[in-house]
């Protein structure tokens, strides 16, 4: 489990945000936090706001109130393709791949959000897109041997598995060397065993690269597993936050679960 210390920066700080969607407030009032080399899950019945909140983190949406402030600065005034060049990983909950592209292809777009040479340069293939092409596919290379994946490395994405692929998408979210890592139901429609490897995954993503993650997760045996502390969000507003033990004996947390049973 990672000890959080007091004094250092959040990698992430939402304060006080909200979004309104014509009349329906999606998200209302949240602040949370997650501290360097921290795991944390936000959990919550469907229709909670989680997905709203992940797309305001990653820049999909402007707040309609509040401030995101992610590394001390506020990201207001980033430009929504900012967001992965200073380190805000994410895969969704929808498969987001190329799947006409292999597995390497793949995982070299998501490395390109650092590529900064001009197409004149690239052209060449000159200087600095030479070094960063080739940085590139060395970074590469360490992510497949990192996910296990070398046997697939050539295979196009729409041959793979569903487990496979969600590893591949794991892999490109990686591949922009994210400081924060966003993670939308990544062991959704897993079996048991493709659970563990992403488990276990998660875990080494955080202990070795010191990636802090914050991920919207429905399987609770995951949460109470991997979660170092987890936020409950209800209706848009956050109803609990605690440690996964804590947050589980929360009655309020009982009752916004057994309401979304009761409406099933
Ligand atoms: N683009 C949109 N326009 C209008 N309403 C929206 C939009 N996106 C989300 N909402 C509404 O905002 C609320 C929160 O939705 P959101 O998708 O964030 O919830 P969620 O917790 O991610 O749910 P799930 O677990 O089902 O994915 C819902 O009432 C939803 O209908």
């Amino acid at each position: 489990m990672s000890v959080a210390n007091a004094t250092e920066t959040p990698v992430l700080e939402v304060r006080n945000v909200s979004k309104r969607f014509g009349g329906v407030k999606a998200v209302n009032d949240v602040s949370l936090r997650v501290m360097p080399r921290e795991i944390v899950s936000l959990i919550g019945p469907n229709g909670a706001g989680k997905t709203t909140t992940f797309n305001l983190i990653s820049g999909v949406l402007p707040p309609s109130s509040g401030q995101i402030i992610y590394r001390g600065e506020d990201t207001a005034k980033l430009r929504s393709s900012d967001f992965a060049r200073r380190g805000i990983g994410r895969t969704f909950q929808n498969l987001a791949l190329f799947r006409h592209g292999t597995v390497v292809e793949n995982l070299l777009v998501g490395r390109h959000v650092h590529f900064r040479y001009s197409v004149m340069e690239a052209l060449a293939f000159w200087g600095r897109p030479r070094r960063e092409e080739i940085e590139a596919r060395e970074k590469v290379e360490k992510i497949i041997e990192f996910l296990e994946i070398e046997e697939l490395r050539d295979k196009t994405v729409s041959q793979l598995a569903y487990g496979q692929q969600k590893r591949v998408e794991l892999g490109r979210a990686l591949a922009c060397e994210p400081q924060l890592l966003l993670l939308d139901e990544i062991v959704a429609g897993m079996n048991r065993e493709e659970k563990e490897d992403i488990a276990r995954f998660t875990l080494d993503i955080r202990d070795e690269f010191g990636i802090a993650v914050l991920m919207i997760e429905h399987d609770m045996q995951v949460v109470m597993d991997l979660s170092d502390r987890v936020y409950v969000l209800d209706f848009g507003a956050l109803i609990a936050q605690g440690t996964p033990a804590e947050v589980a004996a929360d009655p309020m947390v009982l009752a916004a679960y057994l309401g979304e049973d009761a409406h099933a």
